[in-house]
Formats: structure tokens, C-alpha cells, sequence
């Protein structure tokens, strides 16, 4: 792979109130370092996309912001999140995750009915109240531009539902918990292209009411569905601007390059 400049970068801000600011992240699987330098401010209710060859420390660091690594790997660095440093031993790990939800590439659903892979989670949390909890899974369902296709089957299997559908019940699952981010590490990734633009649309709605961070591979859904794209290379974020400038204007030859498919 051609070699660029790690210190040829360009970070822009924002004047937008932010969700999650993250300084000098660093990150060490053992001995061998994956990670270097992410600083990065994320604005609220924005989707911002994560984009950069495979091996580039995307999702390394996504797995940062709600603690994922915490088994398999050493973080160093601040990731402040509502006035708390959130990488920092005394942080209730599986209170945070309640703020800040996951969904994965492969559409990962319980073999349970698709009532209860909401509920699941929610009555873990100590949620007892069945009208509460119809109520939660009804909206969580709307929200994820599910319910119109699932409302007459709720306890129907969820492992009977389409790859498209799966996925958007693992959304329903995450925003049930009424997080305040959503990370989503390449969701639409194993997905046929009518799939893949149903999950595109339920995220651009999603964005009015919580902050989205994106790993996508793909280039075009960056481009189509995110406000902010950081561009990861080497396990270093080289570029990070409006999506509408990073894809018009790149400041940085490794971006320009990656974007006109020259690498990755
Ligand atoms: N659990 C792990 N243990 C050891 N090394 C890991 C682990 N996870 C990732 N790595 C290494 O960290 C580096 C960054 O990987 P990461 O998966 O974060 O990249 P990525 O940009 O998300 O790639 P992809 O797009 O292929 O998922 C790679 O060199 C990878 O081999």
C-alpha cells in the first residue's frame, strides 16, 4: 500500500453542541498498537460516518465509545461523554450502555420472538410494567420503521424475519433502551441493496432524536446518509470535515486518493 504522511491531517470543529468528544485515543491489542492518535468531536443529533480501508482502526475505535474493548484490548485516552471521562475504571460499563447502544454488522436478533428481543433487555433493566412495556416496544418498533410489517406477528420467532428486518429489530433493540448515541459498526453490510436503503432511511430518521456514529466501507452510503466523515488510515484519523467537504474538497492527499478508489 502506498505510504502518506501520518502528521499530513486535517480535523476540522464544529460549533455544534456535542454528544461525545474523544482526545488522544490510543489502543494496544497486547503488545501491538492498532490505534494512535483519535481526537475527535462528534455533534449531536448528526450522523457521522467512519470511513477508510479494512485494517484502518474503524472499528477499534468505535468499540471505544461504549467500552467494547474492555476484554480484548488497552485504551488510553479521554472520551468525555455528558462531563464524565467514560474510559475510566469507576464507569458502571453496563450503565453506559444503556446511553450508548450498539448494533453490529451481521444482523444479530435473539432466538427469542420479536416482543421479546426488545423486552429482553428492558426488563433486565428492571422495566416490570406490561403496559410500559408494550408501549416501549410498539414505539421502538416505529421508530425503526418496523412495526408496519411486524405488528400482527410480535411473538413470531425474530430469526424467521428477513436480513433486512433483522437488522432493524436490532435497532428497535438498541433505541428500546432509549440510548442518547447509537454506534452502528457497517449494519447494512450483509444486506441486499432494497435492505440496505431501508436501513439508510430508518437512520436518517433516527437522527432527530439521537447521535449516530457509522462504520461503512461503502463510500456512497457515507456520502448519501452522513452529515461529518473521519477518514481512517494506518490506525491514525487523517481527515475529518462535513461529508460535503471531505467528498468535494479532501485537505489531505490520503483521502483524496481513497475517495477516487485509488487504495482500499
Ligand atoms: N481483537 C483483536 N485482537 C487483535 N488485533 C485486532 C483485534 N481486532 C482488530 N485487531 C487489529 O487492529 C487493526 C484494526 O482493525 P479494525 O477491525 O479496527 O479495522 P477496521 O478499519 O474496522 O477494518 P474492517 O473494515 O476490515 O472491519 C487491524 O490490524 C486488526 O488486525
Amino acid at each position: 500500500m502506498k505510504k502518506y504522511d501520518l502528521n499530513d491531517t486535517y480535523i476540522a470543529s464544529f460549533d455544534n453542541e456535542k454528544a461525545i468528544t474523544t482526545k488522544n485515543i490510543q489502543v494496544f491489542y497486547g503488545k501491538d498498537q492498532a490505534f494512535f492518535n483519535g481526537s475527535l468531536a462528534f455533534p449531536r443529533y448528526k450522523i457521522t460516518a467512519l470511513i477508510g480501508a479494512s485494517g484502518s482502526g474503524k472499528s477499534t475505535f468505535l468499540r471505544c465509545l461504549n467500552r467494547m474493548n474492555d476484554d480484548v484490548a488497552t485504551v488510553k485516552g479521554d472520551i468525555m461523554y455528558r462531563g464524565l471521562n467514560i474510559n475510566s475504571k469507576k464507569i458502571n460499563v453496563y450503565e453506559l450502555r444503556k446511553h450508548i447502544g450498539m448494533v453490529f454488522q451481521r444482523p444479530n436478533p435473539f432466538a427469542k420472538s420479536i416482543n421479546n428481543n426488545i423486552t429482553f433487555s428492558l426488563k433486565a433493566h428492571g422495566m416490570k410494567n406490561k403496559k410500559q412495556l408494550r408501549q416501549r416496544v410498539e414505539k421502538s418498533l416505529k421508530d425503526a420503521a418496523l412495526w408496519d410489517e411486524v405488528h400482527g406477528e410480535l411473538n413470531q420467532s425474530a430469526l424467521a424475519l428477513s436480513g433486512g428486518q433483522k437488522q432493524r429489530l436490532c435497532i428497535a433493540r438498541a433505541i428500546a433502551m432509549q440510548p442518547d448515541i447509537l454506534l452502528l459498526d457497517e449494519p447494512a453490510s450483509a444486506l441486499d441493496p432494497v435492505s440496505t436503503a431501508e436501513v439508510e432511511s430508518t437512520l436518517k430518521e433516527l437522527k432527530k432524536k439521537y447521535t449516530i456514529i457509522i462504520v461503512t466501507h461503502n463510500m456512497q452510503q457515507a456520502s448519501r446518509i452522513s452529515d461529518y466523515t473521519a477518514f481512517f488510515y494506518m490506525g491514525h484519523v487523517l481527515e475529518y470535515n462535513t461529508t460535503k467537504n471531505l467528498f468535494t474538497n479532501p485537505h489531505v492527499k490520503a483521502t483524496e486518493d481513497y475517495i477516487s478508489g485509488n487504495f482500499g
